[in-house]
């Protein structure tokens, strides 16, 4: 066994979003979002399920605030719902809906909780949508006014936040893969979403350090890591491409200006490439504070240039490891790895764990209790990496496990838990599981014996 240690200073939280976790979504207000457009579309998500009352999270902000108090985190990961603040995604805003985050965000500050906003964690207004949505160069500026109000209004209150979660979804999961709202399955929309949303993120930072807010700004990629199956040439560039897709595409215009090369080479190969205007790539450069990196597995890949290759020719071959029960291979090595590769190419920058956690689906047993010990385990293998990395002179400030509760999975409904809290989502009643207890141990001491 081995003592892990944090720095006195840690952030350790945990994180949750808007859509999966409000409920809701007709009340006080608030405008329809892409969300509850594709779930209401029957066959887009998993037995019909929709974030119509989700875990009623925003009837309850006294008792969530308080599952977070008695964790003992230092900070909470949560995300602003856009229409229900501009219904129509500009102009007329809606006082109920900024009235629920004060009443947030004061509880979190009386119970010493830090709040960290993420601005944009996939709920597009519908209206914008209706307008193009991401694939428009209209919602730039939408966004740009969002995030001014939310500054404008949150200034001193909220000091740490985030442009946009995972902007490898909001393109690509949602616009070439067609899983994910608004459901597209068009390459060359994916790549105009993703360089309006570098767009977005560039005008929310300027804004930002133009108005003097208070605070730290930054990104949240989901930066998947790659271990090549020969170490070839091709099989270490196949890898590259993986993460070169869902990180460095986004990271790289924000830290250098440019999109990274041997992308940029990739998809001008199949006959595409970014809608770049002039000064486009000025914006996006604004200098930001910190990255968040969302990790939950890796992938062993090869270079395939066939149909499992699919269009990066990178074909995943099993790490041949334990899975969670969502399927994703566990992998906590890759971790420190993606934590390395970011720190050594970006220039050793500040870096949170803004989402790592795992799916098992274990409920209720005898007594009340829930016994999630594959939770517990995958939290510590990550967590040791995690303090392998510091210990590696990486800047890691923070750690915010997803999730603080049961909630909706996107497409997969609420088949699937990420709580360190379990959600009956008939009764909407919450129940701390053993890894929320184990959780609470870390905090409290900041180290962990493993
Ligand atoms: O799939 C688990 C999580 N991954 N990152 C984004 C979150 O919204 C998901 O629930």
């Amino acid at each position: 066994m081995s003592i892990h240690k944090f720095p006195q200073d840690f952030k350790w939280g945990v994180a949750t979003a808007s859509y999966q976790i409000e409920g809701a979504y007709n009340e006080d207000g608030r405008g329809m979002s892409i969300w509850d457009t594709f779930a209401h579309t029957p066959g887009k998500v998993k037995n019909g399920d929709n974030g119509n009352v989700a875990c009623d999270s925003y009837h309850r902000v006294e008792e969530d605030v308080q599952l977070l108090k008695d964790l003992g985190v230092k900070v909470y990961r949560f995300s602003v719902s856009w229409p229900r603040v501009l219904p129509s995604g500009r102009g007329e805003v809606n006082q109920a809906g900024l009235d629920y985050y004060h009443r947030l965000v004061d509880a979190l500050v009386a119970n010493g909780i830090e709040p960290f906003c993420t601005l944009y964690h996939w709920d597009l207004p519908q209206a914008l949508q209706d307008e193009g949505g991401w694939g428009s160069r209209g919602t730039i500026d939408a966004f740009a006014e969002y995030a001014e109000l939310m500054f404008n209004e949150f200034k001193g209150k909220i000091k740490h936040w985030i442009t946009f979660n995972e902007p490898w979804c909001m393109a690509f999961l949602s616009n070439y893969l067609g899983v994910h709202a608004p459901g597209n399955k068009d390459l060359q929309l994916a790549i105009d979403v993703s360089h309006h949303l570098l767009v977005a993120h560039g005008k929310a930072v300027k804004r930002f350090r133009e108005l003097g807010i208070p605070g730290e700004i930054g990104i949240a990629p989901n930066t998947a890591w790659a271990v090549p199956y020969r170490n070839t040439e091709e099989d270490i560039e196949a890898c590259l491409r993986i993460y070169g897709w869902s990180g460095d595409w986004y990271l790289d215009p924000i830290y250098f200006g440019e999109y990274p090369k041997f992308m940029l080479e990739w998809y001008e190969k199949l006959g595409y490439k970014p809608p770049v205007v002039a000064g486009d790539m000025d914006i996006i450069r604004q200098p930001i504070d910190f990255i968040g990196i969302n990790y939950y597995t890796s992938s062993m890949n090869r270079y395939n240039p066939g149909e499992a290759g699919g269009m990066l020719s990178s074909e995943a071959v099993s790490l041949g490891v334990a899975k969670t029960d969502i399927g994703w291979e566990i992998y906590a090595e890759g971790l420190y790895q993606l934590l390395r590769y970011t720190a050594d190419k970006y220039g050793n920058p500040n870096l949170y764990i803004t989402e790592n956690g795992a799916c098992y689906n274990d409920g209720l047993e005898q007594g009340g209790r829930i016994h999630d010990q594959r939770r517990i385990d995958y939290l510590a293998m990550h967590l040791i990496q995690a303090s392998r990395a510091i210990e590696d002179g990486i800047n890691l400030k923070g750690y915010m496990e997803w999730s603080l509760m049961d909630n909706f999975e996107w497409a997969e409904g609420y088949g699937m838990r990420f709580g360190l809290v379990h959600v009956d989502y008939d009764t909407l009643v919450r129940t701390k599981k053993d890894s929320y207890y184990w959780y609470k141990g870390v905090i409290s001491r900041n180290w962990f014996e493993r």
